[in-house]
């Protein structure tokens, strides 16, 4: 059976799959890229050693899966030229809301796999939740771990729906972490404290508290109440975290993420 991959999209997400790979060992030759960005080809030719196309060929009819990494708003555009040649292929997708029936409609294809990644995929410290449709075989499975591996963890859901909400809380999530350290920076700077060190210590800080988190097996609840001191500074911030509505908002946030996937599979799943 044939090894070879393809992308559709070489942006961001692709290249943190592509750069997992290549330091895993797997060949360039075996990994095809549709990219119509110059200097995004360029960038991957340079990084990976890959000749990736400007646009769709006959050559993708070598692939065994394909890797949809395009933006959603897009997929309907990139999906025309690349279909005649891939309909046999397992089709993964990486895009955010569009759902497996739209990419099955599009694409020709029986085999799809939702997935969404995180960008800490860049470093091998992702998780990318997956959602398998009813003709993906236990081969593909493995295909699909296989390929993801070097970027992070995996995890499976059951129901498809449930993709949008793994997008809401882990594909979103790196930014809504990042929001928090830079108002914490902020705060920290207004207080005297230079950029530099106050970002330091903000993230030394986050990357230790979900180390805790992660090795004592504790709740975050648990956690937070052993920090909180009767009468001390945690106890004066997280009371005013409660008083501004800080906790209901970022459920909000994670609900409005939620929501807009649901919104990008009806907007752009249509053919
Ligand atoms: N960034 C993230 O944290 C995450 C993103 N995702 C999903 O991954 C997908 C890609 O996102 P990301 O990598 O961030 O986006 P990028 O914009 O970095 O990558 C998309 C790439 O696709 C290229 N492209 C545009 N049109 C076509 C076409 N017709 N054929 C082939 N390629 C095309 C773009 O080129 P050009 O720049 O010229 O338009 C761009 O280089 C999205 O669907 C998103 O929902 C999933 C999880 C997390
Ligand atoms: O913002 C987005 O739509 C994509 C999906 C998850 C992370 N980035």
């Amino acid at each position: 059976m044939s090894s070879c991959i393809a992308f559709i999209g070489g942006g961001n997400m692709a290249s943190a799959i592509i750069g997992g790979l290549r330091r895993a060992g797997y060949p360039a030759e075996d990994l095809l890229v549709v990219e119509p960005f110059e200097a995004q080809r360029e960038r991957l030719a340079a990084d990976f050693g890959l000749r990736p196309m400007a646009t769709a060929d006959a050559a993708l009819s070598r692939a065994r899966a394909v890797v949809w990494a395009v933006k959603p708003q897009l997929f309907q555009e990139a999906a025309a030229p690349v279909a005649p040649h891939v309909g046999g292929a397992l089709q993964l997708s990486v895009m955010a809301g569009l759902r497996a029936d739209s990419i099955a409609r599009a694409t020709g294809a029986a085999r799809v796999v939702r997935g969404m990644p995180n960008t800490p995929a860049l470093i091998g410290q992702g998780i990318t939740g997956l959602h398998a449709s009813t003709a993906v075989t236990a081969d593909d499975r493995a295909l699909v771990e296989q390929l993801l591996q070097a970027t992070g963890r995996t995890l499976w859901v059951d129901a498809e729906g449930d993709l949008d909400t793994v997008t809401a809380l882990s594909g979103s999530g790196p930014a809504y972490f990042f929001f928090l350290v830079e108002h914490m920076v902020a705060a920290a700077r207004t207080l005297g404290l230079d950029e530099a060190k106050a970002r330091e210590l903000a993230l030394a800080t986050c990357g230790g508290a979900a180390a805790l988190a992660l090795q004592s097996g504790e709740s975050p609840t648990a956690l937070r109440e052993k920090v909180t001191s009767k009468g001390g500074t945690t106890h004066a911030a997280i009371t005013s975290l409660q008083a501004d509505g800080v906790g209901d908002a970022i459920e909000r946030a994670v609900k409005a993420a939620h929501r807009r996937a649901g919104e990008l599979g009806d907007e752009f799943g249509r053919g």
